[in-house]
């Protein structure tokens, strides 16, 4: 089942097209990866997708009731409210969706996180991977069915990466839907269910890592990457 359908998005900074009329669902349960290289449009596409930033073309149809409370999105920098802790952070976050958040209830989202220990930590104080995961956690604040995750483990040590993994998992055995983008092909390979590729705001792949890989007749993601991005750069020159 469909949960969201863009039909010819676009998107276009000054005369500069950056998202260049693309089409694709996303479907309820799965874990959709969306890669491709630095500035291609992935973050203006999700971005345009929750409403955060505004289409110069296209449509995008919602097979949600209530969408907007039904999407939460971490977004690659997330301004946590200054001299407020974690927890008192996420209680602000989800009282932006009109919803009480009982202490407990919130200390119980901070732990799904790996944060419980840091609930009273002030939240600007935390280290970058525990800022990440709070801002994973704000994402979730009104246990949205759909969650967009905009680079959840750029820049973190392996540790953090892998619960950081864990926790994706864990939502998806849960049912939800997550959309995430990553430049990390291992992490693809663990998480995705299906992979959208975006080069200079086009698609140029779309598909299971598996049946890339078949298709294209490469042994792993990395592979597929440099295959396609290196010819997708031969045709545009
Ligand atoms: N508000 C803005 N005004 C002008 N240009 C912008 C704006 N936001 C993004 N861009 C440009 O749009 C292009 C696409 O940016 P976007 O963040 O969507 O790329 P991305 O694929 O998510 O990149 P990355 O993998 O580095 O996060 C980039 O060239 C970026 O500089």
């Amino acid at each position: 089942m469909f949960l969201i359908k863009a039909r010819n998005l676009k998107k276009n900074y000054g005369v500069r097209e950056i998202v260049k009329g693309i089409n694709f669902s996303i479907t309820q349960g799965e874990v959709l990866a969306v890669i491709g290289p630095n500035g291609s449009g992935k973050s203006t596409t999700l971005e345009m997708l929750v409403g955060l930033r505004k289409k110069d073309g296209g449509e995008v149809n919602y097979w949600i009731q209530n969408y907007k409370e039904q999407i939460g999105m971490q977004l690659q920098s997330v301004p946590f409210f200054p001299g407020l802790t974690a927890l008192e952070n996420i209680r602000l976050f989800a009282a932006f969706y009109k919803i009480y958040l009982h202490k407990q209830i919130a200390e119980e989202l901070l732990q799904k996180c790996g944060l419980l220990e840091s609930s009273n930590t002030e939240a600007t104080r935390l280290s970058g991977g525990q800022q990440k995961r709070l801002a994973i956690a704000t994402a979730m604040v009104h246990n949205p069915k759909l969650i967009f995750l905009d680079e959840p483990t750029a820049a973190l040590d392996p540790l953090s990466r892998q619960e950081i993994h864990q926790l994706i998992l864990r939502l998806y055995e849960e049912g939800k839907t997550v959309v995430l983008t990553s430049h990390d092909m291992d992490e693809v390979k663990k998480l995705a269910t299906r992979i959208l590729m975006i080069s200079n705001g086009e698609i140029i792949a779309e598909g299971s890592p598996e049946q890339l890989c078949n298709e294209n007749q490469v042994h792993n993601l990395d592979e597929l990457y440099l295959k396609l991005i290196s010819r997708k750069a031969m045709v545009s020159c």
